[in-house]
């Protein structure tokens, strides 16, 4: 787990939690296609608090690069974003493109998986770096830039000696851990890493996932890491939302939730990871519904071994467990509340029959 800073120190010792950097509400991403919007982010709150490291996971297609993206105003033209995304007072939403531009970048950072198609491939490292500062930092002299520029690239383990060559003069991993430089050169308060880590070798996804922990000692940087590999979570993250079909289902601090999962999607998500102990494997049948058509009740109900009849009808509300973990179930609602089963309706507590699906139902 990655080291406390003193404002964290500060924050415990005063008994309280800090003031979230990052306050997303009720926020909504829909893609505009020809078939009608696609619900890609429904409805998702979370805090992100200076220091704090958020590991986003759920299944391929469940939203969240859409999440990360959103979060930063970084859509495709012709996107519908609603809800709020509160970044130090200031509502990003509907924010003029010229501001979120002067955020980005000093404040808001985004690490990409391709860190090739990122860099120009005619530009010297020592140019990308002048030209991000100069951009954002105008007072900076040129000794200073390449200060700064040293530093953040000796952080990544990239040595002085190759600040003026080229992006193909560099293999993979360091191209990567480059981006990651180029990203925090800046200081932002608040960066999305989306699977920084997906096209690199063990060792290199080591180095980056421990880099991106040292990020809390050395600047309080609040990140949101998107990743398919739930033991990065495990091993870097502080708190943890699983997505689901453009909801998140379940967050909260990532030991309480990897230790004690309560929405049956985690548990069946953490089911499907290999480790030591795994005796077969497996998976979750069928997959995630389209979000290109309108959903009612909970999206998960027709692939979860517990649904209830009135789950597929009903959206179950988010309530607050033991440990501070938030998980929308209708499970964990009625032990929260036994009186919000009327909502379910008569027969709506009876085993809802999950359909067994075959091969041939997937191909
Ligand atoms: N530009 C777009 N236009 C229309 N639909 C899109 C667009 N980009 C993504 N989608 C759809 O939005 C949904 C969420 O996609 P997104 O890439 O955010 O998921 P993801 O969880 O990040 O997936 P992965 O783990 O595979 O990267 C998917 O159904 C996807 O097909």
């Amino acid at each position: 787990m990655a080291t406390t800073t003193a404002a964290a120190e500060a924050a415990d010792a005063a008994g309280g939690e800090r003031e979230p950097v990052l306050s997303v509400r009720d926020l909504r991403v829909w893609y505009g296609t020809e078939r009608g919007p696609v619900r890609a982010v429904d409805g998702v709150t979370f805090d992100v608090r200076p220091g704090e490291t958020l590991g986003l996971v759920g299944e391929s297609g469940c939203g969240k690069s859409t999440l990360g993206r959103g979060v930063l105003g970084l859509t495709p033209t012709g996107t519908a974003l609603s809800g709020v995304v509160d970044f130090k007072g200031t509502n990003l939403v509907g924010l003029p493109p010229k501001r979120l531009q002067k955020l980005r970048g000093p404040d808001l950072g985004l690490i990409f998986q391709e860190p090739m198609t990122r860099l120009n491939p005619l530009m010297k490292i020592s140019e990308h770096f002048e030209e991000a500062l100069r951009t954002h930092e105008r007072k900076l002299s040129k000794t200073a830039i390449r200060e700064r520029a040293l530093e953040a690239l000796r952080g990544m383990g990239i040595p002085p000696s190759r600040y003026n060559s080229y992006p193909h003069e560099f293999s993979g991993g360091m191209r990567q851990r480059i981006m990651i430089a180029l990203a925090l050169v800046l200081r932002p308060a608040f960066v999305v890493a989306d699977e920084p880590t997906t096209a690199l070798d063990v060792l290199v996804e080591a180095q980056i996932i421990k880099i991106l922990a040292d990020l809390r000692k050395n600047f309080d940087t609040a990140l949101v890491l998107i990743t398919h590999n739930l033991g990065i979570v495990a091993e870097a993250c502080d708190r943890v939302a699983v997505m689901y079909a453009g909801h998140i289902v379940e967050q909260g601090d990532a030991r309480e939730v990897f230790a004690n999962p309560q929405h049956p999607y985690t548990k069946e998500l953490l089911r499907s990871t290999i480790s030591l102990s795994t005796t077969g494997l497996h998976y979750i049948p069928g997959s995630p519904p389209d979000l290109g058509r309108p959903l009612e009740g909970c999206r998960f109900a027709a692939r979860c071994p517990v649904a209830m009849r009135g789950c597929e009808e009903h959206e179950p509300p988010e309530v607050v467990l033991a440990g501070g973990v938030r998980s929308a179930c209708w499970h964990q609602a009625l032990e929260a509340d036994p009186s919000l089963g009327e909502e379910l309706g008569k027969d709506g507590r009876e085993p809802l029959a999950v359909k067994e699906i075959s091969v041939a139902d997937e191909a």
